[in-house]
């Protein structure tokens, strides 16, 4: 299957980097397209895919297209490819906001569209992936669009009205992670932790935790209590984040990222 990737940006080379390592295509059956030409020269270099400068070529000679530009070039990327879509390819967005009504209405046109929000961890095959599709992606096609995104993570269907809250829950999350792990590790530093020393622990703290909600399916106020022993280190740090409103502070910026992706 050839495979299109309109803008190779940080999201596209991530989804790419984890579909060529699981071999599901190999990297010359990848074309992907960028506006500058470092930029197109570095993805051909760092992934090995074809490149070129014309979103029109990109089209024309693929069978499955990520439309993977930033949400504000969307209107005019599918004004310029928008005659070349073919009835049977399959369109793949990216985009939190670009709902598959105004899609459609972009295209003008009946287009098999799959509104999906996955995120960066996609690079080590560790992705989160929502998707939604319209009437004309038959279930065959929609298999097709699973492999390919479980190809880089886990990948689940929902329905289009959840699509701006899962862009709080996982598209944007990871941010908000690094930004949580930056400063766990700037604290172990201010302990005396030289700093790479520090993100190892921090990163591998997280991850095991991760893991351990997700294999052990106990609600996280137990495995947050299981760590707090009676007059102990952890209910200390508890009560700090507690006080500083960690968790009240997270809901906001999620209540405000979500509406943002509306
Ligand atoms: N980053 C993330 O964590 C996530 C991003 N997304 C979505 O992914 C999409 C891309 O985001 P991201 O990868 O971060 O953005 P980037 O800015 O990293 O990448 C955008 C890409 O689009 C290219 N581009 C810009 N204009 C055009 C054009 N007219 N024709 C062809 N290519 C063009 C850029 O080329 P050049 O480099 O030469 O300018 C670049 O390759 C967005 O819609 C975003 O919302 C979704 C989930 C998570
Ligand atoms: O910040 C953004 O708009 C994109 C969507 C989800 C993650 N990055």
């Amino acid at each position: 299957m050839k495979l299109g990737f309109i803008g190779v940006g940080n999201m596209a080379s991530a989804m790419i980097g984890g579909i060529l390592a699981k071999k599901v295509v190999e990297p010359l059956d990848v074309l992907g397209s960028a506006k500058t030409r470092s930029s197109r020269e570095k993805r051909e270099r760092e992934l090995g895919i074809c490149m070129t400068k014309d979103n029109r070529e990109v089209v024309r000679k693929t069978e499955l297209l990520f439309l993977a530009v930033k949400p504000c070039y969307y209107q005019s990327v599918i004004e310029e490819i928008r005659e070349d879509i073919r009835e049977e390819q399959i369109l793949v967005t990216v985009a939190p906001g670009k709902t598959l009504e105004w899609l459609q209405e972009q295209f003008g046109k009946p287009v098999k569209l799959v509104r999906t929000m996955p995120n960066t961890p996609a690079l080590v095959g560790e992705g989160m992936t929502a998707f939604c599709a319209n009437s004309l992606v038959t279930d065959k096609d929609l298999e097709t669009v699973r492999t390919l995104l479980e190809s880089f993570g886990r990948a689940e269907e929902v329905e289009e009205r959840l699509m701006s809250t899962v862009v709080a829950a996982s598209g944007s999350s990871p941010a908000y992670l690094f930004m949580l792990m930056e400063a766990m590790a700037d604290a172990a530093v201010a302990g005396g932790m030289p700093r790479a020393q520090a993100y190892e622990f921090v990163a591998q703290a997280v991850k095991g935790s991760a893991v351990l909600m997700e294999k052990t399916k106990l609600h996280p106020g137990v495995l947050k209590d299981m760590v707090c022993s009676p007059a102990g280190t952890t209910i200390e740090a508890v009560r700090i984040l507690e006080r500083e409103g960690l968790r009240s502070g997270i809901m906001e910026a999620m209540r405000v990222c979500e509406e943002k992706a509306r």
